[in-house]
């Protein structure tokens, strides 16, 4: 089983507009509304890929108990620990013309700390039966700031593999406990890191602690550095659409590899056909499965020898 855990759940909403005009007002002609956060939408993939997974992580209050019914509608295993807080809205504005989406993450709720001891005990129960644990998103107020870092301990003891795709300072705060892999995207690596040459980057996050990292740069595919070499993958075509569920996609066939021991190129392969095939559907989340099953053998896969790599 592949845990999903998402501290910050969400109702995600999502605008589509003819064009998003700065300072002007809008029509909104199609309105989509349903259960989110980062971890929520690998779930989903995993689940439409036939892979066993679970959600966990926080929600809570009326805009909680909305998200958990519509999780469980779409068919997902909800095992999210209730909180006094009302779980936060997500709105992304899709502006149809230009195929961009604008997206405003609201903070979320204020958790406690007998939440977060509450969390880690019904976390250390779940670990048990899963392969793999991924952890995603912002960690909402209250939260230590090394949340992740408790939680990737404690999957190692129980003998899971962990990938972790969260940015800033709970990322940072993370890698000392050793996360199998990270995904940030070029430009949270680029924040965290202070500079903009991926590969050097990526190697300076290594360095900290994660064993492997794999970078998402948006239409340009990924770069993957691990412990037996780097690489990059490439789709064969530029989609325009809603990107904001792609990471997740990648996220998920990240952790589907990881738990079918694949070799690294073939996850990679895997993983940019996913989030490559996620750009066309309307909501994070979904992808398109025909898409999909045409780019798993048209994604280039080319290892790039670079002077980052320990081999
Ligand atoms: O505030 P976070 O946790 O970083 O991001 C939240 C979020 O925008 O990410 C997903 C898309 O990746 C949405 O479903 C979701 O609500």
């Amino acid at each position: 089983m592949i845990l999903t855990v998402t501290l910050n759940a969400a109702l995600d909403v999502t605008y589509f507009v003819d064009r998003l005009v700065p300072r002007a007002s809008h029509r909104v002609d199609t309105v989509h509304e349903r259960a989110g956060g980062k971890g929520v939408n690998v779930s989903r993939v995993l689940a439409a890929l036939g892979r066993p997974t679970t959600v966990t992580g926080l929600a809570g209050g009326p805009t909680g108990t909305v998200l958990r019914a519509e999780l469980r509608a779409a068919g997902l295993r909800d095992e999210l620990l209730p909180i006094a807080g009302d779980s936060r809205r997500t709105v992304t504005v899709v502006s149809r013309e230009d195929g961009d989406a604008t997206v405003f993450n609201q903070s979320g709720p204020r958790v406690q700390p007998a939440d977060w001891a509450d969390f880690t005990a019904w976390y250390a129960q779940l670990i048990r039966h899963a392969a793999v644990v991924v952890l995603c998103g912002s960690l909402p107020p209250g939260l230590p700031p090394d949340a992740y870092g408790q939680l990737v301990t404690l999957a190692a003891a129980a003998g899971a593999a962990t990938v972790l795709d969260t940015s800033g300072p709970p990322l940072l705060a993370a890698l000392s406990a050793g996360p199998d892999v990270i995904k940030p995207n070029a430009a949270e690596l680029a924040a965290v890191t202070g500079h903009r040459d991926i590969a050097a980057a990526a190697a300076e996050l290594r360095a900290l602690g994660a064993r492997a990292v794999v970078v998402s740069c948006g239409p340009d595919g990924l770069y993957a550095l691990t412990p037996q070499a780097s690489w990059r993958a490439t789709p064969p075509e530029r989609l325009s659409g809603n990107p904001t569920g792609a990471g997740d996609a990648c996220v998920a066939a990240l952790a589907a590899g990881l738990a079918s021991g694949t070799p690294w190129p073939d996850t990679l392969r895997e993983a940019v056909a996913l989030s490559a095939a996620a750009v066309p559907c309307p909501v994070a989340g979904d992808f398109d499965a025909d898409l999909y099953h045409r780019f798993r053998t048209t994604v280039t896969v080319e290892d790039v020898h670079d002077a980052h790599t320990d081999r």
